[in-house]
């Protein structure tokens, strides 16, 4: 029987009460009017309801938020919602000096072991304020050996992820520089340095399946599996590198719970990511962790069958709309992916990947960003991935209204290249 809960539980239930029309949401931490947390519209809807439909309101089709799992969530909100006491581990660290829950450990190798994307035995796990935070830690490590290769050289295949150069480039480390595409140094001497390659597998933005392209004992490789999920690609087999990177925002949709942990071998990799950890934020926050464990044991109901299915579906979903509106387009084109065999479906299937990598075929179309936002469509920039600005990245991971508005405005802009 519910005592001290009583009213937490009243009052996370009375905001989820609140009608939004379908098109917003309210929240515990939202504004309050009238003595009601407001509604949060989402885009091109508005009014104290989100009711109201903005018809000349942009398709946002930037930010690769995945928004796409909250109805999942809030079908599973019994089974994924915790109360976090005022007393919970409010300690710098748990009983055994460490900075990592135990259970969530176990829950993420187990999580692994259910999707058969990653091997984790025999590795070592840490946790960051996402895969963010994770990607600096990771080069900073990597980096910070003391050898005459200094700087480290930081590379990525283009199209590559920009944050990956905007971070190397903002922290400014006399231990390492960001240089560009990987390509350029695929068949160069190990005279020309240390290398520290950026791997992205499924990439973003482009979804490809991707390996390493620097070998050789001057090379250190960090896989950014991000999307390594079954809801954005077919999962072949287990990845066993030495240094994996992945993320709840990717996994579950919870961008903003700020989640992420890598995956290593090498103990003293594991042990300058733990001492950046400790002297960058002292760890991730105890209600997080606890979220966190509570999440993946939903994710992973039903042998993983609940959350990568419903995923999955949509993503599929969205593929099969978008393809089919860009079919006739002679302007356009999107990247085509072979399918492949899946182990967790035990199929083969073709991959859902979370951007559409869209390229403007017009010679004239040097810049396709312009081109879609002359039908109020905003994208990101081909440019900021490294690639030409005829390129430009959709993201297809955003909430059903978000989708719903890029394929309308894909369509318009289709229908009228026969005009
Ligand atoms: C949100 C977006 N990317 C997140 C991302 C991240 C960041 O994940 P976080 O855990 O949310 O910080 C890391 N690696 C790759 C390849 C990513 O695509 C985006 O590209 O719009």
């Amino acid at each position: 029987e519910q005592s001290w809960t009583e009213t937490a539980a009243a009052e996370a239930e009375f905001v989820a009460s609140i009608s939004c029309s379908g098109h917003g949401r309210a929240f515990l931490d939202g504004s309050i009017l009238d003595g009601k947390p407001v509604c949060e519209c989402n885009a091109c809807y508005a009014g104290p309801h989100c009711s109201v439909l903005l018809p000349g309101c942009i398709a946002d089709a930037d930010s690769g938020d995945p928004m796409f799992l909250e109805p999942f969530w809030l079908k599973h909100a019994a089974s994924s919602t915790i109360v976090v006491p005022g007393w919970h581990r409010m300690s710098y660290e748990f009983n055994d000096g460490s900075l990592l829950s135990n259970q969530l450990e176990s829950q993420i190798r187990t999580l692994h072991a259910v999707v058969g994307n990653a091997v984790t035995d025999g590795r070592y796990i840490v946790i960051g304020g996402g895969a963010t935070q994770l990607l600096h830690a990771a080069v900073h490590s990597l980096s910070a050996t003391n050898d005459r290769f200094s700087p480290a050289r930081v590379v990525a295949s283009t199209p590559y992820y920009p944050v990956y150069r905007e971070q190397t480039e903002f922290f400014n480390s006399k231990d390492y520089k960001f240089e560009g595409d990987t390509s350029v140094y695929k068949n160069k001497s190990v005279s020309q340095g240390k290398f520290i390659e950026l791997v992205t597998s499924p990439n973003n933005p482009d979804g490809k399946l991707k390996k390493a392209v620097l070998q050789g004992l001057s090379v250190k490789t960090i896989h950014d599996l991000a999307y390594y999920w079954p809801h954005y690609t077919p999962v072949p087999t287990p990845a066993d590198e030495d240094l994996m990177i992945f993320t709840l925002s990717k996994l579950t949709g919870h961008g903003g719970s700020r989640f992420g942990w890598a995956i290593i071998k090498d103990e003293a990799v594991y042990q300058r990511m733990l001492t950046y950890m400790s002297l960058s934020t002292y760890g991730v926050p105890r209600e997080t962790q606890l979220r966190v464990l509570k999440l993946l044991k939903v994710a992973i109901e039903e042998q993983g069958k609940e959350m990568f299915n419903f995923g999955y579906r949509i993503m599929r979903n969205r593929w099969i709309k978008l393809r089919k509106t860009m079919l006739t387009s002679k302007r356009f084109s999107i990247q085509e992916l072979e399918p492949q065999n899946c182990s967790f479906a035990r199929k083969v299937r073709e991959p859902t990947p979370a951007f559409a990598w869209l390229k403007c075929e017009r010679e004239e179309d040097k810049d396709c960003n312009a081109v879609l936002h002359s039908m109020n469509i905003t994208g990101r920039h081909g440019s900021l991935f490294g690639a030409e600005s005829r390129y430009v990245r959709l993201s297809l991971v955003k909430r059903e209204d978000d989708f719903d508005w890029l394929l309308k405005r894909m369509k318009m802009l289709v229908s009228q290249e026969n005009n």
